[in-house]
């Protein structure tokens, strides 16, 4: 490389890395005859512009390594290594695409790794060099997770890779790995909704004790081929050092859950559904009490600090009886229907009520 092309790349003027002269995204979908698969969401990125911006929303991705999910085509793919990717790991599921893949590793030697495999079990800890990560009290790693993700697998995705970040596990074996993602839109109006704003949901509080969450730009569906009903929000995650709820995942998962059941109504009666019937009066009125959170509030109105304020005093009301976690509401009402159902003369002398097989 010339002194010039240094310099210039160095003061950050000329990537450090182009891809040379290659099919377009769309000569590749005609010449593989990639028609868009459904079932497997497929609706593909062809304006390079485009790709190039939802990749500025990663930051800096020089000499980065990033997972991309579902590169499909290859748009995405081809903007991430035009931004000065080092080590580009992408996970698609579809065979078809994988031979357009192979022509762009081709044209960037050592820097693209291909997996044919479902992103929802790919192990993400193995597929980067321990080298690279960083304590999680520190910056975060130069690894960035990026995708056009299938809307099919945005929810559940986003959901297991939360948990991964409660747990430091997944992509987050390495730090405080980084996100880029899209959503169909309500989805990504849902992660970044702030406490009383109309799509304030279980997602938003999820997403937010444990991230930073910021909605980016909307990608118009008519900007995608096949054309989706719906737009599509860019959203980027970095991992809090210190979660705001200090609870294991699932626990948090569970009072948040409960808390939404009843969305329009006032707080208490979702957090009522934590305890069997017995109780239930008793142990949420302690329950709100030591959370010093007013029950008349919407589910919709409380912040991640009342959250907190909940699962804490859920938390201690577990130590004192650990069957109280096991308990699930549903489990109760469908003994109860069953017991209706095979009461008769002959079982009146077994006691088949649902509530005396339960805690407390
Ligand atoms: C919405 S398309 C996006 C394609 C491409 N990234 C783009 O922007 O044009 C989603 C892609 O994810 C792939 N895909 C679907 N489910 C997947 C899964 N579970 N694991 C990995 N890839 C998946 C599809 O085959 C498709 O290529």
């Amino acid at each position: 490389m010339s002194t010039f092309i240094r310099t210039m790349a160095a003061s950050r003027k000329l990537p450090l890395f182009r891809l040379p002269p290659l099919p377009t995204v769309g000569e590749l979908i005609k010449l593989y005859n990639l028609r868009a698969e459904k079932q497997l969401s497929q609706n593909f990125l062809l304006d390079l512009k485009l790709t190039d911006k939802i990749v500025r929303q990663a930051g800096s991705l020089r000499d980065a390594y990033v997972c991309e999910v579902g590169p499909g085509p290859g748009g995405l793919t081809r903007s991430i290594l035009n931004a000065g990717a080092a080590d580009l790991l992408v996970v698609e599921k579809d065979t078809r695409f994988i031979p357009g893949l192979k022509l762009l590793s081709e044209a960037a030697p050592g820097k693209l790794r291909i997996v044919h495999g479902d992103i929802l079990t790919y192990r993400t800890d193995r597929g980067f060099p321990q080298s690279i990560s960083k304590p999680w009290e520190g910056d975060p790693p130069n690894l960035h997770i990026i995708g056009n993700l299938p809307f099919s697998v945005s929810t559940p995705l986003i959901i297991k890779w939360l948990e991964n970040i409660a747990n430091r596990t997944g992509p987050f074996v390495y730090g405080r790995t980084r996100l880029t993602l899209t959503f169909q839109e309500e989805v990504a109006e849902r992660l970044t909704a702030s406490t009383s704003s109309r799509q304030r949901s279980r997602l938003s509080v999820m997403a937010q004790y444990l991230c930073t969450v910021r909605s980016r730009f909307t990608i118009p569906g008519r900007a995608f081929v096949p054309k989706p009903k719906v737009d599509v929000g860019v959203v980027h995650f970095t991992p809090l050092v210190q979660p705001q709820i200090e609870q294991p995942f699932k626990m948090v998962e569970k009072v948040v859950k409960n808390v939404f059941q009843f969305r329009r109504k006032h707080c208490y009666r979702g957090v009522e559904m934590l305890f069997p019937e017995a109780c239930r009066v008793d142990l949420t009125q302690e329950m709100l009490q030591r959370a010093d959170v007013d029950p008349t509030l919407r589910p919709t109105e409380l912040t991640i600090p009342h959250f907190r304020a909940l699962v804490d005093a859920y938390a201690h009301l577990c130590a004192t009886d650990p069957s109280l976690f096991h308990y699930d509401f549903r489990d109760e009402l469908r003994a109860k229907h069953v017991s209706r159902k095979t009461d008769s003369p002959a079982d009146t002398f077994m006691d088949t009520s649902a509530t005396s097989l339960q805690p407390c």
